[in-house]
This record gives C-alpha cells, sequence and structure tokens, in this order.
C-alpha cells in the first residue's frame, strides 16, 4: 500500500550576504514523504528565491500532480519538472529503494565572513586537509585580495576557495589577482565565477594562473561540461540542477574530465543538508562538500547537523499540505 505526505515547513533564517539583492527572513520548503509498504523514503524540495526561477507554489502544484502519478503508478516524465521538485522526488523515490548510503560526510568547508580567528577556530576541528571558502567581490578587489593574502599568510597549511558569482568586470579582477601574492595562487583551489561571462573567467584564469570553477555557468541555457584549461572544478547545488539522476551524470562527466566536483547548498534546512552531506559522501569522497550554511538558520528541521545546537523542529510541528493513497 502506497501513500504519500507533503510538509510545508518554515524557518527563521537570515541570508547574510549568500543572496545579494534580498535579505530572506525566513525559509520555506517542502519534505515529500513517500510510503510504500515497509519502505519510506523523504526529500526536501526548496526553491531559493533569487537563485530558483520557480516560486515554492509552483513547486508545490508540480509535487501534488507529480505524487498523484507515482501513487497510481504512472510514469513521471523527469524533462518537465522544476529542479528543486525533480532533486527532492529523485531524492525520496532512491531512499525507498535503500539508493543512498547512509554515512554522511559532515565536514564541509566552513564558510568565512573575513575574521581569522574565527576560521582558525572553525579549522581546528577540520581533521586532515584545511578548506575554506570566502565570498569575494562584495567589496573592492584589493580588498578581497588583502584578505586572501592575509588568511594564507597567517595559516601555512590552509587551501582557499573564493566565490565572486560573477561580480568583477576582467579590470577588477585583474586587479584582484595583482594583489595576491604570486606565491599564493596555487594555494588558491579555485576561484568561482570571477567575471560576468564564463569566456572572461576561462581568460582570467590563463592570465593569472588562478584555477576556476563553474557555479552558475552550469545553469546557462544551453550550458554543457566541457574541458577547459584552468577550469578545475564544478560546483554543483542539487536544489538548482535537477534529480539525482542529471546531478549522478553531471559528477561522472566531470571526474572523467579530471575536475573535482563540490557538493554544495542552496541553503536548504538542516533536514535536506543531511541529504546532501550523503549524497556527497557517496558521489565526491574526496572532496570536502559547501555545506556550511546551517547557522544562517534560526531552528533546524527534524534532523540535527552534527554539531549545531539550533533548536529542532520535528515534522510533525509542520502543516501536512496534502496528503493521499490510491
Ligand atoms: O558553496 C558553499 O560552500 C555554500 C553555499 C553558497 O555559497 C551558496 C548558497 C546558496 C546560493 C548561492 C551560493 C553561492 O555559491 O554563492
Ligand atoms: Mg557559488
Amino acid at each position: 500500500m502506497k501513500h504519500a505526505t507533503l510538509y510545508r515547513y518554515s524557518l527563521p533564517m537570515d541570508s547574510g550576504v549568500i543572496l545579494r539583492h534580498t535579505r530572506l527572513a525566513q525559509r520555506d520548503g517542502l519534505i515529500v514523504e513517500l510510503k510504500d509498504g515497509e519502505k519510506s523514503g523523504r526529500g526536501e524540495i526548496a526553491p531559493l528565491p533569487e537563485f530558483s526561477a520557480e516560486t515554492i507554489e509552483q513547486a508545490q502544484t508540480q509535487i501534488e500532480l507529480c505524487l498523484a502519478q507515482w501513487l497510481e503508478g504512472d510514469e513521471i516524465d523527469w524533462d518537465t519538472l522544476y529542479p528543486s521538485v525533480a532533486f527532492g522526488l529523485s531524492v525520496a523515490l532512491a531512499e525507498l529503494d535503500g539508493e543512498i548510503p547512509a554515512e554522511g560526510n559532515f565536514l564541509a568547508a566552513p564558510l568565512c565572513s573575513g575574521d581569522p580567528d574565527e576560521l582558525v577556530e572553525k579549522l581546528a576541528e577540520l581533521p586532515g586537509e584545511k578548506v575554506a571558502k570566502i565570498k569575494v567581490g562584495l567589496y573592492e578587489p584589493i580588498r578581497d585580495g588583502m584578505v586572501v593574502n592575509m588568511f594564507l599568510e597567517i595559516l601555512p597549511d590552509l587551501r582557499l576557495r573564493l566565490d565572486a558569482n560573477r561580480q568583477w568586470t576582467p579590470a577588477k579582477a585583474a586587479q584582484f589577482a595583482n594583489y595576491v601574492n604570486p606565491a599564493f595562487r596555487s594555494r588558491i583551489a579555485f576561484l568561482e565565477e570571477p567575471c560576468q561571462t564564463p569566456e572572461q573567467s576561462l581568460a582570467f584564469s590563463e592570465e593569472t594562473g588562478i584555477a576556476i570553477a563553474w557555479d552558475e555557468t552550469l545553469r546557462d541555457e544551453g550550458f554543457s561540461l566541457e574541458y577547459k584549461t584552468g577550469l578545475s572544478a564544478i560546483v554543483i547545488k542539487p536544489t538548482l540542477v535537477g534529480s539525482l539522476q542529471t546531478v549522478k551524470s553531471l559528477v561522472e562527466h566531470a571526474h572523467t574530465m579530471g575536475m573535482e566536483v563540490v557538493i554544495s547548498s542552496s541553503i536548504e534546512s538542516s533536514f535536506g543538508l543531511n541529504t546532501l552531506a550523503r549524497i556527497a559522501h557517496w558521489l565526491t569522497p574526496e572532496t570536502l562538500p559547501g555545506l556550511d550554511t546551517v547557522s544562517l538558520f534560526g531552528e533546524q528541521l527534524e534532523q540535527a547537523w552534527p554539531g549545531c545546537e539550533l533548536p529542532l523542529k520535528t515534522l510533525t510541528d509542520c502543516e501536512v499540505v496534502w496528503q493521499a493513497h490510491p
């Protein structure tokens, strides 16, 4: 006997600088729960304002249709689904079939606000490879260059991931690079999306020797992943990319070209982050995922993030917006 339930959650948060144009004070999302006899699976659908094209209302309407199809045993037309819906539903189905290993990689690369003392503390908790992520492109590029130099100088075993979110003109990107001590450049694991276009970013990498990574570019209309000199990694945000199948084939494709793949957060609840940690451990076991976003929240959902002491809201505290069995 099949059964499907859709919960809607609302959690207090402060998105800080992650969203550049909006300050989100509340995060809304859906949890889909599937049951089939003794088996069950859950997945999170949480379109991210400013990044997802779909709204939560559109996602809800679509997942309700999918759930009705699943209950009837009809095929789901994956190509027509919003990325957030495809991801959450495919996770719930994979979970139901026992496909996602339970073990997670909860050692996320710490997101750092610019305070070196705070980062030193966070890095002390990281066994093995010391990797942190810094947002750049928010202030003057020279300031960013100084901050990068400072971190790399203070912490000799640190490697940095930087993210400019396409904020720089080629001139500003060059200003940044000129400021970074040439001896430190190889300790920039990658710089995500330095410039406004992928071509400009590739030219930047060629001129400076600083490795780059795609994040936004993966979601460009008509994008297909190709090997490029200087492109060392791709950052996959499954909620923005689509089904687990789509994510898996993108990961495999990137790995065959020797690129690193970073599974990363789209600011999902602690429940969704737990799923991403498991997917990261499963598909990208060699790489620290980019999942250090739980601290943007005021509350966690259903499953705690290891080490996070925020209060935990359970699914039973959330509204059931849809449920049915055939
Ligand atoms: O990638 C990470 O380490 C954290 C996630 C992150 O930075 C992010 C989260 C939501 C939306 C956009 C971004 C971004 O990469 O800019
Ligand atoms: Mg990014």
